[in-house]
């Protein structure tokens, strides 16, 4: 049975918002509606203060969306309304929510997310942006941050305006791999003004959650959040936005790989079995969002000793390679465990920009190429040729 986002829309209306005036739906407080399968995902903007509040509002949008035709699970979370542009934080203070006759004074896009966007319309492309592509790892760690931003600057040294979109909420890591902080300003028509780290376009939740804000509160920002940093961003031209995903396969993964009109995904692994069938769930995820896989990289491949230059193979070695051509995925190439990769991250000077001469900075460009022959690839394919 096939969801009707209006039926679901219908049911909504019959929770009150919170201030027990109006309902949720005509207060303009919803998310775009994900619908997939028998699940429907979405979100309810209320003031950050009141959030503690009102879980009964959102069991009572659970309970509500369940009632609609052909739903057999629905996610509902709270989001701290205009938590991008007013400055404040997530748990800060916040703009306290419309009561219904306010309802034409509430600006976008809180009125926009009224309209339910099941599906294809959320997948609408970003107009300047070329393409899309998402660097994700099915768990944490294996370097996937370390290899975005690096596989950013490749891009850029290729002569590509690049954007990098920092998505990972349990941990942003662009701030510090990038040394760029501060809050995104918001220019004319509220939007909002990307930071620049070494030419390249930047937002990130860093910029937007602080550091010390519960987790709990920064998973429900997830998807207004990120919806507002890829479509209320002045990313002006850019051939390519590199997405750097949260790891893992879970809901919000998902969530974002079928809200985000991806180009195609890269997947990033260690040589470890674990890891890789981690991996195996990354792929598994975007095929069934139908985004083209562009390939395999496997991070800390080999151990080069600092000291005297020689080999060691600490996770295994070439297990990533063989995997993907188990799978049927291109392999991007492998990046070594180096000393020099963590150290230039760590000092927010990534390796290719410390050491654009040096060798692993070649293994970042050779990577780059790679990813650019797939994404062609698959542009054509597309357009059936
Ligand atoms: N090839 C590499 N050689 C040496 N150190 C690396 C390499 N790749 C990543 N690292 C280091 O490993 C650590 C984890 O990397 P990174 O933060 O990029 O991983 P991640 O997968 O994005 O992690 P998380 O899941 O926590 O976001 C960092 O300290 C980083 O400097």
């Amino acid at each position: 049975m096939v969801i009707e986002a209006d039926n679901v829309l219908a049911q909504l209306r019959r929770v009150k918002g919170p201030e027990l005036s109006g309902n949720i739906v005509d207060l303009g407080l919803l998310s775009d509606l994900v619908i997939e399968g028998d699940k429907v995902v979405f979100s309810i903007a209320v003031p950050a203060q009141l959030a503690a509040q009102l879980e009964p509002l959102r069991a009572a949008a659970e309970k509500a969306a369940c009632a609609a035709e052909g739903v057999a699970r629905a996610i509902v979370t709270l989001t701290a309304a205009q938590a991008l542009r007013d400055g404040a934080t997530a748990g800060g203070a916040s703009r306290p929510a419309p009561r219904a006759d306010q309802a034409d004074d509430v600006p976008p896009p809180m009125l926009g997310r009224a309209r339910a966007q099941a599906g294809p319309a959320a997948k609408a492309p970003v107009p300047g942006i070329g393409a899309i592509i998402a660097v994700a790892s099915g768990k944490g760690g294996v370097g996937k941050s370390t290899t975005s931003v690096n596989l950013a600057l490749a891009l850029a040294a290729q002569g590509l305006r690049i954007g990098i979109l920092d998505a990972d909420i349990y941990g942003p890591s662009m701030p510090r791999l990038l040394r760029v902080s501060g809050r995104p300003d918001a220019g004319a028509g509220n939007i909002i003004e990307p930071l620049m780290a070494y030419g390249l376009k930047v937002m990130s939740m860093g910029f937007m959650v602080d550091e010390e804000e519960p987790m709990i509160w920064r998973g429900p920002m997830v998807m207004q959040a990120l919806t507002q940093m890829l479509r209320e961003v002045n990313w002006g031209e850019l051939d390519m936005l590199i997405v750097d995903m949260p790891p893992g396969t879970g809901d919000a993964q998902l969530t974002m790989a079928q809200s985000v009109p991806l180009a195609g995904a890269v997947i990033v692994s260690t040589p470890q079995d674990l890891a890789l069938i981690d991996a195996r769930k990354g792929l598994n995820m975007f095929r069934r969002v139908e985004v083209p896989i562009l390939g395999l990289i496997e991070n800390m491949s080999t151990f080069i000793c600092p000291d005297c230059g020689s080999r060691h193979d600490i996770f295994g070695h070439g297990g990533a390679r063989d995997e993907a051509a188990r799978i049927g995925v291109p392999f991007l190439g492998e990046v070594p465990l180096e000393m020099t990769i963590r150290a230039h991250s760590d000092h927010g000077t990534p390796v290719v920009i410390a050491a654009p001469d040096g060798p692993q900075a070649a293994i970042y460009r050779d990577i780059a190429a790679r990813v650019r022959d797939r994404l062609g690839h698959e542009t054509r394919m597309a357009a059936g040729g």
